[in-house]
């Protein structure tokens, strides 16, 4: 059911997902407008337009119009093709945005379509807009000058096994985190540079570096700044990846390896991003946190090393014994088969919860908020593993 939610006066620069310019099409219209072809449907939102009973915001461009529509077509026909495969997250709001502008007045009219379920929805729209502006400011062409002189990538699955072997214990992937939708700020002095420093000092194999500004506090600079300052643990941008083109800007700023999330990218888009990922000389960390995820990302071919999140992104829910329940029996059977090595990701914070997903069957572990909060988050990983694991 739709809602009117707010009333404001005067205009406002949207600064979120809703400052992207969409025709807004009505919920009973949606089916219609899935089976029209899209000039049709240019044409009937310039209609609403003009008679001002729906977007304001729409261009007056019939080509921009086109455009928009086939954007939202294609984010119609991916969502149900991710439906299919039990993904929840819907890749963009299905109605457009919520504001609407009639005259001076700003309306808010939310509905089920475009009011985000969850949290990880809800970074995942945003993250559709912030793309795309990216994008537009430095095409692929554009990035595809800037990796030529981009440093070569470094081996970080290799780091994990060198780690674990040396010793015995899971290879650490250490976040660099500022804050976090779950637990808001972690560390007000923040140095991304000097922790990233300490983590390597401290036994680290790798380092993970969160991108995401608006929720995590995070940006591509941390990363380039990481890299830069001479680090030599590989680097994990840790982002929320929805499209390919993510994976060049990553490569570009530093990173030696990106996250990619079952819960947001159906099969397709994950076999398409992994061929890319090697062509780049990434390793390709593919998450996943229930069965259903776990077993279509086994379907993959090509997959080396696999995340299991003990948190769950729609709820924030964490439960360390999700690392066990998945490796057993069969599945875990499977992983040892393939050789894939298994990340134990989230809420891991004492010798005994290290132990724990060890024995469950993992070869590495990322950890972010115990470690970073500690005042020196190289001695913060000798406790988290009960023992100093430095070289
Ligand atoms: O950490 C969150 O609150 C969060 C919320 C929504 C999406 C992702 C989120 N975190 C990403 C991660 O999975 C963690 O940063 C990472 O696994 C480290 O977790 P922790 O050791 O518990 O900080």
């Amino acid at each position: 059911m739709e809602r009117l939610v707010c009333l404001k006066v005067p205009f406002q620069a949207a600064p979120s997902y809703s400052s992207r310019p969409r025709s807004w099409i009505p919920p009973t219209q949606l089916s219609a407008y899935k089976r029209n072809s899209l000039s049709a449907f240019s044409v009937r939102a310039q209609m609403e337009s003009e008679e001002g009973s729906a977007a304001a915001a729409t261009s007056s461009e019939p080509a921009v119009d086109a455009l928009k529509m086939k954007e939202r077509e294609v984010g119609t026909f991916q969502d149900e093709v991710a439906a299919s495969q039990g993904i929840r997250i819907r890749r963009r709001p299905l109605t457009g945005p919520p504001l609407h502008y009639v005259g001076p007045f700003e309306f808010r009219l939310q509905n089920e379509g475009n009011t985000p379920r969850n949290i990880l929805e809800e970074i995942v729209w945003n993250k559709d807009v912030e793309v795309a502006q990216l994008k537009e400011r430095k095409p692929l062409i554009k990035l595809k000058t800037d990796l030529a002189n981009a440093r070569p990538a470094r081996d970080f699955l290799g780091a994990l096994r060198a780690a674990n072997e040396r010793t015995g214990l899971p290879g650490l992937i250490a976040e660099v985190k500022k804050a976090s939708p779950s637990r808001g700020v972690l560390r007000e002095d923040f140095d991304p540079v000097e922790i990233a420093r300490a983590y390597e000092e401290g036994g680290a194999a790798c380092v993970s570096v969160l991108t995401d500004q608006k929720y995590f506090k995070g940006s591509f600079e941390n990363l380039e700044a990481i890299r830069n300052a001479g680090v030599k643990c590989p680097l994990l941008c840790k982002e929320f990846i929805i499209d390919a083109w993510q994976l060049f800007y990553a490569r570009t700023k530093g990173a030696d390896a990106v996250l990619l999330i079952a819960a947001v990218l159906p099969d397709l888009d994950i076999k398409y991003m992994i061929k890319i990922c090697k062509m780049l000389g990434l390793t390709a960390l593919v998450e996943v946190h229930d069965e259903i995820e776990f077993d279509r990302v086994l379907g993959i071919e090509g997959i080396e090393l696999m995340g299991i999140n003990n948190r769950n992104l729609e709820t924030f829910e964490v439960d360390i014994s999700n690392t066990k329940k998945l490796l057993e029996g069969e599945r875990g059977k499977k992983i040892r088969e393939r050789d894939i090595i298994v990340v134990g990701e989230s809420g891991l914070f004492t010798p005994d919860d290290i132990a724990y997903v060890q024995e469950a069957g993992v070869k590495a572990v990322l950890v972010g908020e115990s470690i970073v909060k500690q005042s020196d988050p190289g001695k913060g990983i000798s406790n988290l593993f009960g023992k100093d694991i430095s070289l």
